[in-house]
């Protein structure tokens, strides 16, 4: 096993203040997720990963880092609905030398069902603060954090696509915070076949932040 293996923060110095207007910028959620990945770096590989999948990607940053742990093997696929984030992880993967290839769509409908039980990594930091549910729904950078009540009205709409998606071995990743209640997601994803795991939490100013794993209970590793 390689204890404490560490894996470079991607190079975002070709993004500028004009991107970060329209873009979020990587914060402390995204590093934890990255610290979250790099943590699980033996598990990731175990997988032997064909296809890895980032919804809401921002920026680029997390796909980018999970293809300096990965390396050139897998696909690396990536989701925004906004049209600046697309464009944005398209030059974080060419700026890192990762092959990254951004998808403009809501969440995933545009890849299925062509990725139906395909998507062996896949990564969600999505929109979690708690905010009135009619700023849900914008294409701009207020879609990078209105989660609407409890932060959950995106992500609810994910959960039941994640089975659909997930290989039988797959593993997938999701930021959340206190508010969004990740014991009652863990229950809800249960429904659905899935094992949940805290990898790791922070507390970042007011955030209590997590990243949960949830695994199928068929899995066989
Ligand atoms: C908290 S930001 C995370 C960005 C990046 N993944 C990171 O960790 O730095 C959430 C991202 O999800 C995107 N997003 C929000 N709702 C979405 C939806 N329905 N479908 C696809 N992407 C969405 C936002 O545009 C934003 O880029």
């Amino acid at each position: 096993m390689t204890m404490g293996e560490t894996f470079p923060t991607p190079d975002l110095s070709h993004l500028t203040a004009e991107d970060y207007d329209h873009v979020y910028e990587p914060a402390e959620d995204t590093f934890l997720l990255m610290d979250a990945l790099e943590k699980d770096a033996d598990l990731l590989r175990s997988i032997a990963p064909s296809i890895c999948l980032e919804v809401g990607c921002g920026s680029g940053a997390v796909i980018t880092f999970l293809g300096s742990i990965l390396g050139s093997r897998p696909h690396y696929l990536c989701t925004d609905l906004n049209p600046r984030a697309a464009e944005c992880a398209a030059r974080t993967g060419t700026q890192n030398n990762i092959s990254v290839h951004p998808v403009l769509t809501d969440l995933v409908s545009a890849l299925l069902p062509r990725l139906e039980n395909k998507v062996d990594v896949m990564i969600f930091n999505p929109p979690y603060v708690v905010t009135p549910p009619e700023e849900v729904g914008s294409h701009g950078i207020e879609a990078s954090w209105a989660g609407g009540v409890k932060g959950r009205e995106v992500m609810d709409r994910f959960f039941p696509l994640v089975p659909r998606l997930l290989s039988d071995n797959g593993v997938f990743y999701l930021v959340t915070i206190e508010q969004n209640d990740p014991e009652e997601i863990g229950c809800k994803m249960r429904e659905f076949g899935f094992t949940m795991d805290k990898v790791m939490s922070r507390k970042a100013g007011p955030e209590k932040l997590a990243i949960l794993r949830f695994s199928s209970c068929k899995r066989t590793m």
